[in-house]
């Protein structure tokens, strides 16, 4: 024992000298490549230990599970066993969706079912979860997904449309997370089950974080869900229930069809920076965020190095990573503000503006 003590002395030794011998620059490199590698094992290991959510019999309910992002989540759900109920309004949608989802079945036991509902309104949705729950049993993970993007000028925006982004985005998700708050919370109190958390996950996306022309009325509902997402986070400790926020970029779904049809031209060429994914890829990347423990889940790099800039006091999700990516974010913040101002200034808005300025001078 007294010898491999010694030993290890000895190695110490050897190595503080070799390092004492070594210049300030290479040092530096050292120290950094040594504290990436050891960053980099630790999270695969750490990643590895993760357990992977158990799905089988468990009950999946999402909002918006009829298109989309939601539909791919209700099929991975299937995929991996549990019971899943979607919801939202079209009947002849969601009959068709219920038919996908349902091919991806592992197994007969599980049900996978439909109810219509408008998450705008709490009678409504709370009517639809009841059934839900009734059925396929206490909700284990629940994704409001339910959303849509109404994008515009904003000086040519009806007030209304400030008001229905506000009730289906933001309220929508409020009243499903109202609805089945009784039920998660029982089950989250149930000693035996203790082990797994049930899960809301939030849907922001990634004009949760950044605004521009185009989104004010639909940015404005997305950053309340965040804000919403980091009090729930805090307060649903409590309850043993756990929080997430999913901050997607563009995804080629039906909705992004929908939107694009009435979407300013600058609002696509500041979109267009960032690349877009399949609603498949961003369900599973919103899925393993949740298997790594991380509150806020992104599917690409660029959007998390935008996070950390702009993190205030919500909780980081790597304090190392985080920390050193915060300040570039902010230099990267700052030239990305030069660059969507000149495709405003050059822009449709701007034309139009100039124009009418000058008629009214003639
Ligand atoms: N696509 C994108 O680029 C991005 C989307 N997001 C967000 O992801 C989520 C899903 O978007 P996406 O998959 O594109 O959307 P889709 O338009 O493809 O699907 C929307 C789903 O929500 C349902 N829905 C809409 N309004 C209501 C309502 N009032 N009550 C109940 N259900 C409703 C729709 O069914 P029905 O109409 O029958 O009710 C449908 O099932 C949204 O929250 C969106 O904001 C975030 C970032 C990027
Ligand atoms: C720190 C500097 C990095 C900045 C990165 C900026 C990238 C800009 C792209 C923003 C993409 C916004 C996608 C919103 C899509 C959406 O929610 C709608 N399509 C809804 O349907």
């Amino acid at each position: 024992m007294g010898c491999l003590t010694c030993s290890f002395a000895k190695f110490v030794d050897k190595y503080l000298l070799w390092l004492g011998n070594m210049s300030f620059k290479k040092l530096t490199i050292f120290l950094i490549i040594v504290t990436i590698i050891i960053w980099i094992i630790s999270k695969k290991i750490i990643d590895k230990m993760m357990n992977r959510i158990n799905f089988q019999g468990k009950h999946v309910i999402i909002t918006g599970g009829s298109s989309g992002l939601g539909l791919s989540l209700g099929v991975l759900s299937a995929q991996r066993g549990a019971h899943v109920s979607i919801i939202a309004r079209n009947p002849e949608k969601l009959k068709k969706a219920i038919e996908t989802i349902s091919s991806h079945k592992i197994s007969d036991s599980q049900t996978i079912s439909a109810f219509s509902a408008d998450v705008s309104s709490f009678d409504s949705i709370s009517h639809a979860v009841n059934k839900a729950v009734k059925y396929s049993g206490p909700p284990f993970i629940v994704i409001p997904c339910a959303g849509e993007s109404l994008p515009a000028y904003f000086s040519q925006q009806p007030l209304d449309e400030f008001h229905s982004q506000m009730n289906l985005n933001f309220f929508g998700t409020v009243n499903t997370i109202k609805a089945v708050l009784p039920e998660m919370t029982k089950l989250a109190a149930d000693k035996k089950k203790k082990k797994e958390k049930p899960k809301i996950i939030l849907v922001g996306s990634a004009a949760s974080l950044l605004g521009f022309i185009g989104f004010s009325a639909y940015c404005s509902s997305k950053f309340a869900i965040k804000g919403l997402a980091d009090c729930l986070r805090n307060e649903f400790k409590a309850l043993n229930i756990e929080v997430h926020i999913f901050y997607p970029s563009t995804m080629e779904t039906p909705g992004l069809i929908e939107e694009s049809k009435r979407k300013p031209s600058e609002t696509t060429e500041i979109e267009g920076t960032a690349k877009a994914f399949s609603a498949e890829d961003s369900a599973k990347s919103l899925f393993s965020g949740v298997e790594k423990g991380n509150f806020h889940i992104t599917q690409e790099f660029l959007i998390y190095f935008a996070r950390t800039s702009m993190n205030g006091l919500s909780p980081v999700n790597n304090i190392f990573f985080d920390t050193l990516l915060a300040p570039f974010s902010l230099i990267a913040s700052y030239i990305m503000s030069v660059y969507f101002d000149y495709i405003v200034r050059k822009g449709k808005l701007a034309k139009i503006t100039k124009e009418s300025f000058e008629k009214k001078l003639k």
